[in-house]
């Protein structure tokens, strides 16, 4: 039986969404768990439905459990459903530049078409030689310090992008835009893991000084600021001119060029806050889809095995996998959407906040929630991904070919509606590209340690809001002297 709350005349006679029983002043604040809440939020859609709703001090907040929903609010109600809360950590920790947290308008609506224009399907094409540079860097990097992998994968992810945004040349190791950018995103998702399941409701922490005892959140999110600020405006002022492609900088500054005074301020502020984000965006997020690939590969061998056959059948022993193998490659494709299921990378999406009162399935939900899609459930759903906790990408291929009709995580994965990521086509290639060019060249095994015993690796992931596994070793090798002269 579901209990769902009175009903009151401001509700226009409806009830809540059904939730967990709120204390009176803190609300469900005791409810929200600090470690992997999107499971918590499965368990309770079983007991209070697919829409569940709870109230943490004054915010009311509904976690959406299923797809359904999702796209009946996200996308089919957009104008209502796609604002955000700019909430006090985001501020303390000098975010607040990110059109992530912009709340929906015309200078959310700027940003987003300049953002667009140099990330959209057609345009990521274009840069498919960086990406493949990239990649092969990549597994240079992999064959000369293999242990290092996970760290690898962050440092030519952070080197690609600020190449391609900015056209600036890193050095080669302990680059200092990749160090503050790397400190910055540590903190944030630090910040944010705190913040988003409590701090960011509780506006009046925002004046607690920060030499108090328990005020540590406040020290560490005003400490992450100068290298907040510095992902936008130091790099913005290194661009560089003189790369042999135009750098997406570049093409945003040619926008505006013809103007000045206050309309000339103004764009650039929108430019310099697009590619900003988009350095942001391209650093941590693909690679923790495939930090999960390489966990993956060690714990599903016979999923490595087969990827290699695919690859030596269509690619051959002479070169590299490129983007033009794809539409052949059907296993490698369906490699990189487990990898976009499994360990989900955002599991919670990004809170979509209600512009005016509503209703919905019978419930009335409130302007000003917070709504957030259980990505991480969708994705785990049984009836849709049978034995969803295991790595199998057979589950997306139906007579040798990619099955049209198992829904693509990708749907779910990049958020929903119009704030849905616009990242996601670059990301695909990237994660494509990289997985390829992986599975050709190594083998990837459980480490060994100093005895010659394996080290047993069990899947776990983070629990941040921008999520990856939890450090685990593995042994990357070549798979043979064809592989190691394709380097
Ligand atoms: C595995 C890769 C990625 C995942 C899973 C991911 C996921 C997401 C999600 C869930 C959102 C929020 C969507 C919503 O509100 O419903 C988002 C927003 C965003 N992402 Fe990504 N993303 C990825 C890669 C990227 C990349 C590579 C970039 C940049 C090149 C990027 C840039 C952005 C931006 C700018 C937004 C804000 C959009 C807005 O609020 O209007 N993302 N992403």
């Amino acid at each position: 039986q579901k209990r769902t709350r009175p009903r009151s005349d401001a509700h226009r006679g409806l009830p809540l969404p059904p939730g967990p029983t709120p204390l009176p002043i803190v609300g469900n604040f005791f409810d929200i768990p600090s470690k992997l809440p999107w499971v918590t939020y499965t368990k309770w859609a079983e007991k209070y439905g697919d829409i569940v709703y709870m109230r943490v001090f004054d915010q009311p907040i509904i976690i959406l459990n299923a797809l359904g929903p999702v796209v009946d609010l996200f996308e089919k109600r957009a104008p209502n459903y796609s604002d955000r809360l700019l909430t006090p950590m985001v501020t303390l920790m000098g975010w607040d530049w990110n059109m992530v947290v912009l709340g929906y308008g015309p200078l959310w609506r700027r940003h987003r078409r300049a953002f667009h224009q140099y990330f959209n399907r057609m345009a990521v094409n274009t840069y498919e030689p960086q990406l493949r540079e990239a990649a092969k860097k990549l597994l240079k990097r992999l064959y000369h310090e293999p242990k290092a992998f996970a760290h690898h994968l962050e440092y030519t992810f952070a080197e690609n992008i600020l190449s391609l945004v900015y056209g600036i040349q890193v050095a080669e190791k302990d680059d200092l835009h990749i160090a503050s950018a790397a400190r910055a995103l540590a903190a944030s998702a630090a910040g944010f893991n705190l913040g988003a399941w409590w701090i960011d409701f509780m506006p009046f922490l925002k004046y607690v000084p920060s030499w108090m005892p328990g005020a540590g959140f406040k020290r560490m999110a005003v400490g992450c600021r100068p290298d907040a600020a510095a992902m936008k405006i130091d790099t913005w002022q290194s661009m560089r001119t003189d790369s042999p492609y135009t750098p997406v900088a570049v093409k945003l500054s040619e926008r505006y060029a013809h103007l000045d005074g206050e309309a000339y301020a103004e764009e650039e502020r929108i430019a310099q806050n697009v590619a900003g984000m988009a350095y942001a965006g391209g650093t941590d997020t693909t690679v923790a889809a495939l930090q999960s690939f390489f966990q993956a590969m060690v714990l599903y061998p016979e999923v490595l095995k087969r990827a290699q056959q695919e690859l030596e059948r269509v690619v051959g022993p002479n070169r590299l996998p490129d983007f033009l193998d794809r539409p052949n490659l059907p296993y490698i494709n369906a490699i990189c959407k487990e990898c976009m299921r499994w360990q989900t990378v955002v599991p919670l999406g990004f809170g979509h906040r209600v512009a005016t009162d509503d209703e919905y399935a019978g419930f009335f939900i409130p302007k000003g929630t917070v709504v957030w899609q259980n990505t991480w459930a969708i994705l785990h759903d049984p009836e849709r991904y049978p034995d969803p906790e295991a790595f199998f990408p057979e589950r997306f291929i139906k007579d040798g070919q990619l099955n049209p009709d198992v829904t693509d995580p990708s749907v779910v994965a990049f958020g929903g509606g119009r704030r849905i990521c616009p990242g996601r086509f670059f990301s695909d290639l990237s994660l494509f590209i990289n997985v390829a060019c992986i599975v050709h060249v190594f083998n990837i095994t459980p480490a060994v340690d100093e005895q010659g015993n394996m080290v047993r690796t069990l899947p776990s992931m983070e629990s941040t809001a921008l999520s990856h596994p939890s450090p685990f070793p593995c042994t990357v090798r070549p798979r043979s002297k064809f592989a190691e002269l394709l380097l």
